[in-house]
């Protein structure tokens, strides 16, 4: 610690000394009888795996949770503790990053002489030291705003920042990093959330080495798709004639204290975003304007879709010229973007509004269609290399070679993985729960030629009720959304008994818990083994992370 910093520490402790004192003065007081109540949470959402994020750094600093418990009680029924709480901290080294790209790092506690406080500090990464305003509590941690960065990180570097809402919007939290850190950093939440929530595979033994990240063709510019949303002002309030709703992302690092003219304080007002398409960007200015007039309409809050659509345009044949319908620009006209890429075919690029509206895509060579409103991955630059890798790794071409094989997509959308993996395999089988995208696979299938692709709705485990294919010569993909498999689900697949399976998952927390619950408790998990785990960076600049697990049946 430098001299100033020794100051800065000695001042910090002083203040939680004095903190002490006033809090035990309040204590004498009348309390009111506001109860805290803690809301149920999903272990693998981001609430939930900041409680293994924190119980894991309270070991590393030989810390128990007693030490570090917040008097939630007293917070809330005696404003004068919670001013103690909620203060400015200075001299604050961030110590790790929490998966969901917030700096974790323990302060002085204002009422517990002997203890700690968790912190959690968004756009704080570790190896910055940084001042801070604490503004919420929970039991665990508290809440706090970044101020000012006195020593930056080694891998800061905010000249990299290419956005101006950097820092008080919730969509980025990695724009100061060099994108090769970026892969590093996402590799780390992958080995950290099988440490979490495959522990007893990482105990046995039973997990390889995590990949390196495959990043993403595009790092910026990539997003094909946008949901701005606005909440509308309470009809009893009182609003200025010209007043406008904020229409943009949830903010972050903006906490009411910090009050703004306009809007809802959790919904930051955006003209563009850096990680959007060129189309995208178009579309959300022309929506901006049209919003500004239409607004009123709405009697609570709504989102606004922005879905890029593109085709392919033919030289030689007018014909085949797409109808385009899209937003549109002031004068009324649909805006457009026309690129050539390197295979010297044109582009055409509009941005779609509604939900029902039908968009294409291509990827590999192949032509997706699908309900604008529907899911469809977001990140076009980065499917070749996804689809690829799975293809690879369902090791279909080389398993008992004159025999049959087979496929099963268990939650296959409009058929991404299917038709992309579907070359040299006898039949494919999907299973999705929307039949608006089973009618989609069906078309995609038809129009990219694909005659051994059949599909069907209802729930994952529906695929098990009629299999006639045999196991052994079988694949399975599983493409869940981000809460994971369900166990009735996972205890079919087991007893199918597949001879692999490529787990593709937005939510690596509960790939993770799924991966350990397959192979440890279900009837034949045990005959399998986890072959690789890579990371897929389907969203640069942001801590999400897709990872794709590979278990094959060794016996
Ligand atoms: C992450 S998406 C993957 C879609 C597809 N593999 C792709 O990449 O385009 C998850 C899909 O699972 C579907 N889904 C959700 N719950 C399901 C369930 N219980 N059974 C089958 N499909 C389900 C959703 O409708 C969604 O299309």
């Amino acid at each position: 610690m430098t001299e100033e910093e020794g100051k800065k520490r000695t001042v910090e402790d002083a203040t939680t000394t004095v903190n002490v004192v006033q809090k035990k003065q309040h204590q004498n007081r009348k309390l009111k009888n506001k109860k805290y109540k803690s809301k149920p949470i999903d272990p693998t959402a981001p609430l939930g795996v900041l409680q293994y994020e924190i119980a894991n750094l309270l070991k590393e600093h030989d810390l128990t949770s007693a030490q570090t418990e917040n008097d939630l009680k007293l917070i809330l029924n005696d404003e004068s503790v919670a001013q103690i709480y909620h203060r400015t901290v200075t001299n604050v080294p961030i110590l790790q990053l929490s998966s969901n790209g917030d700096g974790l790092a323990l302060i002085g506690h204002p009422t517990n002489i002997e203890g700690k406080q968790v912190v959690v500090v968004p756009f704080g990464l570790p190896g910055d030291v940084v001042t801070i305003k604490v503004f919420k509590s929970h039991p665990t941690y508290v809440e706090s705003d970044l101020i000012s960065i006195e020593k930056p990180s080694n891998i800061r570097d905010d000249s990299r920042i290419s956005c101006r809402y950097f820092g008080s919007c919730s969509g980025c939290q990695y724009q100061a990093v060099a994108y090769l850190e970026q892969l590093e950093l996402k590799r780390q939440t992958i080995i950290n959330a099988y440490n979490y929530f495959a522990s007893q595979l990482k105990q046995q033994d039973k997990l390889p080495e995590v990949d390196k990240t495959q990043g993403s063709p595009l790092e910026l510019g990539y997003r094909t798709k946008l949901t701005p949303h606005f909440n509308v002002p309470n009809k009893n309030k009182e609003i200025e004639a010209d007043f406008v709703p904020a229409l943009g992302f949830g903010a972050k690092g903006r906490p009411t204290w910090r009050k703004t003219d306009g809007g809802s304080y959790s919904i930051l007002d955006i003209e563009e975003c850096n990680i959007g398409t060129q189309i995208i960007n178009i579309g959300m200015k022309n929506e901006r304007s049209r919003f500004k007039e239409e607004w009123k309409k709405y009697k609570n809050g709504a989102t606004i879709l922005l879905r890029e659509d593109t085709h392919v345009l033919s030289d030689d044949n007018d014909n085949d010229k797409p109808e385009i319908i899209g937003s549109k620009n002031a004068d009324g006209n649909v805006s457009l973007v026309e690129i050539e890429v390197d295979n010297g075919d044109k582009l055409l690029k509009t941005c779609v509004t509604e939900s029902r509206q039908i968009v294409k895509e291509y990827v590999n060579g192949y032509t997706f269609e699908f309900s604008a409103g529907e899911f469809f991955q977001n990140n076009n630059s980065i499917l070749p290399l996804v689809t690829n890798y799975v293809k690879e790794n369902l090791s279909l071409d080389g398993l008992n070679s004159g025999l049959e094989t087979y496929l099963v997509d268990a939650y296959c959308g409009s058929g991404l993985f299917s038709i992309t993996c579907s070359k040299n395999v006898s039949r494919v089988i999907g299973v999705e729960v929307s039949a608006d995208s089973v009618k989609f696979a069906e078309r995609n299938a038809a129009s990219n030629k694909i005659p051994n692709c059949k599909f069907i709705v209802g729930k994952a485990e529906k695929i098990f009720e009629d299999i006639d294919i045999p196991a052994s010569q079988t694949a399975v993909i599983l493409d869940p959304p981000r809460k994971g498999c369900d166990e009735v689900f996972l205890n079919q697949l087991a007893a199918f008994n597949p001879v692999k399976i490529v787990y593709i998952s937005c939510n690596v927390h509960s790939q993770a818990r799924d991966v350990e619950w397959f192979i440890n408790n279900t009837t034949n998990g045990s005959q399998y083994q986890v072959e690789s785990i890579k990371g897929f960076d389907f969203f640069p600049q942001t801590h999400h992370i897709e990872s794709v697990a590979v278990l094959k049946r060794a016996v």
